[in-house]
Formats: structure tokens, sequence, C-alpha cells
């Protein structure tokens, strides 16, 4: 039996690492009093919470947290016309928060996720092993079979290449998850009862050309890296398709990631996931998914970015070009969604215009 832990009485740590560099974005419909397990290893970090929903709701914060919350109509008034292509009525609606924060680096976490107990009965502190992985460098180009080389007490083993062992800059860290499984309908339906106990101690790069299903419930990014490929598509309300959100933006981003040789790891942290959604539900929401995703992968597989896209948007555009020829013929869904992905682009640069020289300096 799997249990969080508990975290009453560690005490909070006012000067942890990135503080001033990181915002955590949370997607909720529900109050957020999740986060008082987290409050010693979150509560100095600005969070940015994504109301999706009724924007009437009043959603409850802890007290000594330092926020600020967007809800459907915020969202609206801040992106007018481009506010289409935020979701509605679903967890993709959390990219809005990648969009709008100002920081290096991102932490998103479902608000049913707790903090998990390693083997040893210690509470993990999962920002701080994100933040470990994002700050060492990744190994995409040669597989290293003692996991993660930079990692204390372990290094490159031999026979790797002297030539790769500097590694490249770390993008994305893909955390997994105790208990509740991230399962697809389907395989909730079988295996009702299932829960991961099986912490294994290890981060890995996932290797250049290696597509991966990232899971947006314990995920952290470099914003300045990739952040501009985080998008999370079309989803929820109005939509065909529900809980591919984060698959899209994880075929997108390793990609992109490939193409500009930076790094993706998956592995720690753990989080401990507490709540089983509907499976009926999911499967509604994942059905047509569940197929396309057939035509999906083959797609992504033989995506050929041109040596011209030196930039994640200009890679992004060009992914949404080849989107827009080759998928659309699946679905009409696919046309909306590569023109929701230049309209992406175009609301991202608005909200995050590049540095002039001017204000470079300032
Ligand atoms: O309409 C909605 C529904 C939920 N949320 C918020 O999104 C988070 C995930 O919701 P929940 O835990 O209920 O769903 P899961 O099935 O466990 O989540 C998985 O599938 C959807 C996403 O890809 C997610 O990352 C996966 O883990 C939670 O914070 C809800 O409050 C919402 O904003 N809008
Ligand atoms: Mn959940």
């Amino acid at each position: 039996m799997v249990e969080p832990a508990n975290t009453v009485g560690i005490p909070v740590n006012h000067m942890p690492q990135l503080k001033d560099e990181l915002d955590i974005v949370i997607p909720t419909i529900r109050n957020l009093d999740f986060l008082e397990m987290w409050r010693p290893f979150l509560q100095p970090y600005h969070l940015i919470i994504v109301q999706d929903g009724d924007p009437s709701k009043t959603i409850a914060v802890p007290e000594g947290f330092d926020y600020e919350l967007y809800n459907r109509n915020d969202i609206n008034r801040i992106l007018g016309p481009k506010a289409s292509c935020i979701s509605f009525k679903d967890s993709a609606c959390r990219c809005f928060g990648y969009m709008v924060s100002k920081k290096k680096y991102i932490f998103t976490i479902d608000d049913d996720c707790f903090v998990a107990k390693d083997p040893s009965g210690k509470a993990v502190n999962a920002l701080e092993q994100h933040i470990k992985n994002l700050l060492c460098p990744s190994s995409p180009f040669f597989f290293n079979t003692l996991y993660d080389p930079y990692r204390e007490g372990a290094d490159f083993v031999r026979g790797y290449p002297f030539s790769l062992r500097e590694g490249v800059s770390t993008a994305v860290s893909h955390g997994l998850w105790l208990n509740i499984p991230d399962y697809d309908a389907p395989t909730q339906l079988v295996k009702p009862k299932e829960r991961n106990t099986r912490y294994v101690d290890a981060v890995m790069t996932i290797p250049k050309g290696t597509l991966f299903p990232m899971c947006g419930m314990n995920l952290a990014f470099d914003r300045e890296l990739i952040g501009p490929a985080m998008y999370f598509g079309l989803m929820g309300d109005g939509q065909p398709i529900g809980r591919y959100d984060d698959m899209w933006a994880g075929w997108c981003i390793k990609v992109i990631c490939d193409h500009l040789s930076l790094g993706v790891k998956t592995g720690l942290p753990y989080i401990y996931h507490s709540k089983a959604s509907n499976p009926f539900v999911n499967l509604k929401k994942e059905y047509k998914g569940i197929f396309w995703q057939e035509e999906i992968i083959p797609f992504f597989q033989n995506v050929k970015l041109s040596k011209e896209a030196v930039t994640v948007q200009q890679c992004y555009i060009e992914l949404s070009k080849m989107v827009k020829e080759k998928l659309s013929s699946l679905d009409p869904y696919f046309d909306k969604l590569a023109d929701a992905m230049v309209t992406w682009i175009e609301a991202w640069d608005e909200l995050n215009p590049p540095a002039t020289a001017a204000t470079a300096k300032a």
C-alpha cells in the first residue's frame, strides 16, 4: 500500500533554488487545499493559477501563498480573439499560465497530486528534483546504461564517447506518479484497482529520435528554451478530443528538442496521484485519439524540420504547416489545430516580445 508523505513539521525553506526564476502553474476546477501538503516545498514560489470552467466560481487558495489567478474572463480579456486557442473545460488551459509567466522555468502540477514518500519514507520535494534535472545536462545522442551520468555517485560508463560527455541543455523534466498511474481509459477500465507502488530511483534522457507520452501532471521545463512549443492544443469544450493535450505538446516539443539539440528527461521525481478520474468520461474524451494516434505517431516520427528553423517559434510554425498538410486528411480537426498552433505563437510573441537592445540594457 503506497501512501502520501506526512509533511507536517517540515520547515519552509525561505531561500529555495530559483525562487525568483520559476513559476508554478496549476490548472484547476477545485479548491487548492492540496497546497497545504506542499507548503514546505512550494510556499516561497510564485503560483500562476489557471481557473477553468465557470469564472464566477471562487477558488480558495490557502493563506501565505503568493499567486496570480486567471479565469476564462481574464483569458478572453488578455488575448482577445486569440483566446480561441486556449482550451476551455480541459486541463489543457494550463498552457495559458506558461504564456503569461515571465520566468525562465515552469513547474506544472495537478491539484490532485500530493507529496510522495521515497522508499526510506522521506517526503519527496518534487520541485527540488525537477530543478536538479533541468540544471544539469542531458545525453540524448548516446544512451548511458547507468542512467543519469551527472548524478552524485554515477558517471558515464566504459565505451561512452568522451566527445559526447558534455551533454546538451535540458529543456524538459518529466516526473512520474505513485498510486494512481496515468493510464488511458481502456487500461483504467481493465485494471481499475491497479496502483503504482514501484519507486524507480532513476532519471534518464529520452534518446534523440524517440517520442514519449508526456504527462502534464508533474512536469517542469525551461520556458526560455522550449516554452513556445508547450502548447497543449485544442481540447475540451467544443472539441472532438480530450486528454491528449499533454500528449500533443510532448510530441511537438520532442521533435523540436531533437532538432535544436535540447534534452528531455524522465523519471524522478515522483508525486502521489490521489484521484482516478472517471474512466467512462475519459473514454469518451480519448476515443478518437486512440485511433488517430496510430497516424499521428508516424507523422511525428517522420518530421524533418529545416535547417533554417533555428528558433522554437520557427520550428513550431513549420510544424503547424506540416500538421495542416499531412494530418487534415485524417480529420478536419487538425486543420483547426494547425491554425490554433499559429494563433498560439502569435499570442505568445505578443505577450513575450523579444527583448530589444534597449530593453535588454534596462
Ligand atoms: O475540465 C477540467 C478538468 C480538470 N482540470 C484540472 O486539470 C487537472 C487534471 O484533472 P484530473 O486530475 O481530474 O484529471 P486526470 O485524469 O487525473 O488528469 C490527467 O488527464 C488530463 C491531463 O492531461 C492531466 O495532466 C492528466 O494527469 C486538475 O488540476 C484539475 O483541477 C481542469 O483544469 N479542467
Ligand atoms: Mn488527476
